[in-house]
């Protein structure tokens, strides 16, 4: 023990404030492990900052606003905390009292509130674990050793923490003057107690640190966080919007602004500056969290104001522990929150999640960011060059980008045999019958005893934005699918793509919203995702398919880890990328899990009308309780060109005073602020050639669907004449290590080859054999599918299937290694 008392010696009348707290504990502790925990790095210019940037804060009180007790309850990452306030890491507890982090534990956990326990913890996770109920977290320094990381996450995740908090501000640690000068160390008796203990010197952070941590981290750090356990992962020590993004991109589910108390990059802003432009960055899409310079209620409420979810306390915690062990910890914590009702009070905060810029007077000069500052510009000068770091992740995203590269590569080598666009065979249409379809539709509404008037406005004047042509839809889905739907629950959209956009942006309320997904999977629905900054967790598909027991594997982790599973995206037949069509059995033991979790179905189904033979029922179809949102699309089975789609969302929607809408209508609502309406004369087009077949559009498209057969057959034929015994019926793996799949229909099959299917790879196809595939890792949201490829036959004649396949097959055997059997 290094503090000079007893350390749950009597502490007196009790401190009033947190700053009484931090003058006691100074009195009873060693000088040298004092500067160690005050101390900054470098002149301590940014330690102060931390503080100045509280002193300048003006909150604006508020009168007669009827708030008698404000709610502080806060919940992060699906966990209720007493108040938004918890823990830092914070190295070695037991420098200021012999029970450390499980006296803090104790003390949090009796305040409801969570702890963040550091890599240095002087106690060990376990007893740490038993002296709290309230969330534990685990911070991670990643070491030089991963295994030793790795061990140490295990044993936390073992004793229950639940989440991890990774230290990116210290690929070495600041250069801590005081610590320089007083040449400390740590008493013999201070070492870290779920590290190995052999091998290693800890006595001096600095240099533990320099031998020790691993210096040359990136974001790729966070995948592997990821493959190394399944909670969920924060990041410390952000501090600009740039790296918030990052962050995101990376798939954190929270960050923690923070400069390390001053301890790192002396110069660095004060975390409550840093704050508000990373917390307009993230918009809510993770849990963000601020520390660094809090010492009063008013300094959380100042925080929250700024965009915080909640605050993590440092220093203060180090003192309650020197001055009164957990009792001083327990006093330091109802102190801030005890402020932090108060403050709420005065300035009519009812809630802690109501508390908003609000609640800020404007920022004092010293605040404002000089002129200069390139992050915000507020001129631009010409030509405008924007950043592109400053413009949506997306936009930097690869999903948003694979079309485009496709297009470039056909376009580049023209006279290249193309497996890649999933089109439809142009042979089939015809220029004039699109004006047929038009007259035909109009005079189905004359037939309705629509008078001229009406029928003009219908062509040519906005439309209704749920679609003029529902109920045309509503009783092909009935006499073709047996899909009894009202016509107020479709909504008529640009292209399923559209109704993808639409669909999710209502559902998904929230960063605790993920979006489960086939894997591989269609990027039309992940680059939406993308767009709205939803997070997305693939559901691996097996040879067979997908399994409804992995996809209730997945719903169970996400609920696990705090996350809501909101809906599971599939294209149940003839799926795109791979082909696969669910069984029938499988398909109501999905409906059974999504019954059972609450969990909503997003079936995409574009190819079964332009298959042949006999198609399953589709999900909507067998689904009894609304737990399916159907997306349907003109593409395949009318004409692209036309960009119709239409989505299916009878689910009720009760709002708090008990009235009901359909999911549709709010589709449509947030439908009015993208597109308006579904341009008519594109609805009338479709509508029309739905009349024309009394709705059945698997008698229209017979001979395309016998079209689309035979292309697989040839394909299929093909591929087996240039590498014998590759197809899914041989037992056997060939020597030439190419293998298939066998699709029933649709427009795809997958083919996996014996060497590394990338953007390169595919240039020297297109360049060098004429002939352009789709990698198939595209279709991963995480990685998979290196060595396989998408095969699209749709689009082609026989002939130039067989010269594509001859062509593919050339290429394949020159990539392919000598022993690829
Ligand atoms: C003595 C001490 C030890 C710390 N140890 C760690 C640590 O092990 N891991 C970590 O991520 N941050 C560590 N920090 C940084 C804190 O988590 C936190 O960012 C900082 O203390 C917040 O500022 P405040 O002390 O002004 O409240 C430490 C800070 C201090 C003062």
């Amino acid at each position: 023990m290094t503090g000079r008392d007893q350390p749950t010696a009597p502490i007196g009348p009790l401190p009033l404030s947190i700053a009484e707290y931090a003058e006691r504990a100074r009195s009873r502790t060693d000088p040298g492990v004092w500067d160690f925990i005050e101390g900054g790095a470098g002149g301590e210019r940014t330690l102060a900052a931390n503080r100045e940037a509280f002193e300048r804060v003006r909150l604006r009180p508020r009168v007669l606003t009827g708030t008698a007790e404000p709610d502080l309850s806060t919940t992060i990452l699906g966990r209720r905390w007493a108040a938004p306030l918890g823990v830092a890491p914070l190295a070695y507890h037991t420098l200021m009292h012999p029970d450390g982090e499980v006296a803090t534990a104790r003390a949090a956990g009796a305040a409801g509130l969570p702890v963040v326990v550091s890599t240095f913890a002087g106690r060990s996770f376990e007893d740490i674990a038993q002296a709290t109920d309230s969330p534990l977290w685990l911070q991670v320094y990643c070491f030089r050793d991963r295994g030793t990381t790795l061990r140490l996450i295990q044993r936390a995740e073992r004793a229950g923490f639940e989440a991890l908090v990774l230290t990116v501000d210290t690929p070495r640690l600041g250069r801590r003057l005081r610590d320089l000068r007083n040449e400390f160390r740590l008493p013999p008796h201070i070492t870290p107690a779920n590290l190995p203990a052999e091998g290693a010197d800890y006595s001096s952070p600095s240099a533990h640190s320099r031998t020790e941590m691993d210096p040359g981290l990136d974001w790729s750090v966070i995948a592997w966080l990821r493959s190394a356990s399944r909670l969920p992962v924060l990041v410390k020590g952000i501090l600009t919007a740039e790296d918030a993004e990052r962050a995101i991109a990376a798939g954190v589910d929270g960050i923690v602004v923070s400069n390390h108390g001053g301890r790192q990059l002396d110069g660095a802003p004060a975390a409550l500056d840093a704050l508000a432009g990373i917390a307009t960055a993230v918009r809510g899409r993770c849990a963000l969290l601020v520390d660094g310079g809090v010492r009063t209620g008013a300094d959380v409420l100042a925080s929250l104001a700024s965009g915080a979810d909640a605050v993590l306390l440092g220093r203060p915690v180090l003192h309650g522990l020197a001055v009164g062990g957990g009792d001083g910890v327990r006093h330091v914590l109802d102190l801030a929150v005890g402020e932090l009702a108060e403050a709420m009070s005065l300035t009519g905060t009812p809630s802690a999640a109501r508390a908003d810029s609000a609640l800020l007077t404007a920022p004092a000069p010293a605040a404002a960011p000089p002129a200069s500052s390139p992050a915000v510009p507020t001129t631009l000068s010409a030509p405008a060059v924007l950043r592109r770091a400053d413009l949506h992740a997306s936009v930097s995203d690869p999903v948003l980008d694979t079309m485009n590269f496709l297009n470039e590569i056909t376009g580049r080598f023209p006279d290249a045999v193309s497996f890649a666009p999933g089109r439809p065979y142009e042979e089939f249409f015809e220029t004039e019958e699109v004006f047929g379809h038009i007259r035909r539709y109009l005079d189905h509404l004359a037939a309705g005893h629509a008078s001229p008037e009406a029928i003009r406005t219908a062509l040519y004047q906005y439309g209704p934005t749920a679609g003029l042509i529902r109920d045309v839809i509503a009783d092909s889905l009935r006499v073709e699918e047996g899909m009894d739907v009202p016509a107020a629950s479709i909504v008529v959209t640009v292209g399923a793509q559209e109704a993808m956009l639409l669909v999710l942006r209502a559902l998904f309320a929230g960063p605790q919203d993920v979006l489960l997904v086939a894997s591989p999977c269609y990027v039309g629905i992940t680059g939406a995702a993308r767009l709205l900054d939803i997070p997305v967790r693939p559901v691996e598909e097996r040879a067979g398919g997908i399994e409804p027991a992995d996809v209730e594997t997945a719903v169970r982790a996400e609920l696990a880890a705090g996350r809501r599973p909101r809906a599971f995206y599939i294209v149940p037949d003839h799926s795109n990328p791979t082909g696969s069509t669910m069984s029938r059995e499988a398909r109501q033991e999905l409906l059974d899990v999504a019954r059972r979790y609450g969990l909503l179905l997003l079936e995409d189904s574009p190819y079964r009308m332009v298959s042949a033979g006999r198609q399953l029922p589709t999900l909507k179809a067998l689904d009894q309780d609304r737990l399916v949102v159907h997306l349907g699309s003109y593409s395949k089975s009318v004409f692209p060109g036309a960009r119709v789609g239409f989505v299916v969302a009878d689910q009720i929607v009760r709002n708090e005073s008990g009235g009901e809408s359909l999911l549709a209508d709010e589709l449509a609502k947030i439908k009015s602020m993208v597109t308006v309406n579904t341009p008519a004369l594109s609805q009338a087009a479709v509508a029309g050639a739905l009349l024309a077949v009394g709705g059945r559009l698997a008698d229209r498209n017979a001979p395309a669907a016998k079209h689309y057969g035979e292309a697989l057959r040839v394909t299929l034929d093909q591929l087996e004449k240039h590498f014998p015994g590759g197809g899914p019926e041989s037992p056997e793996r060939p020597a030439h290590g190419v293998r298939w799949n066998a699709p029933s229909g649709g427009f795809f099959l997958s083919v996996r080859v014996p060497f590394t299917a990338d953007n390169t790879a595919l240039l020297r196809s297109a360049g060098e054999h004429g002939v352009v595939w789709t990698p198939m890792s595209y279709f991963y949201p995480e990685a998979g599918g290196d060595r396989e490829i998408r095969l699209s036959f749709s689009y082609l004649g026989h002939d130039r299937i067989e010269e594509g396949i001859g062509r593919l097959a050339a290429f394949i055997r020159e990539q392919s290694p000598a022993d690829a059997g």
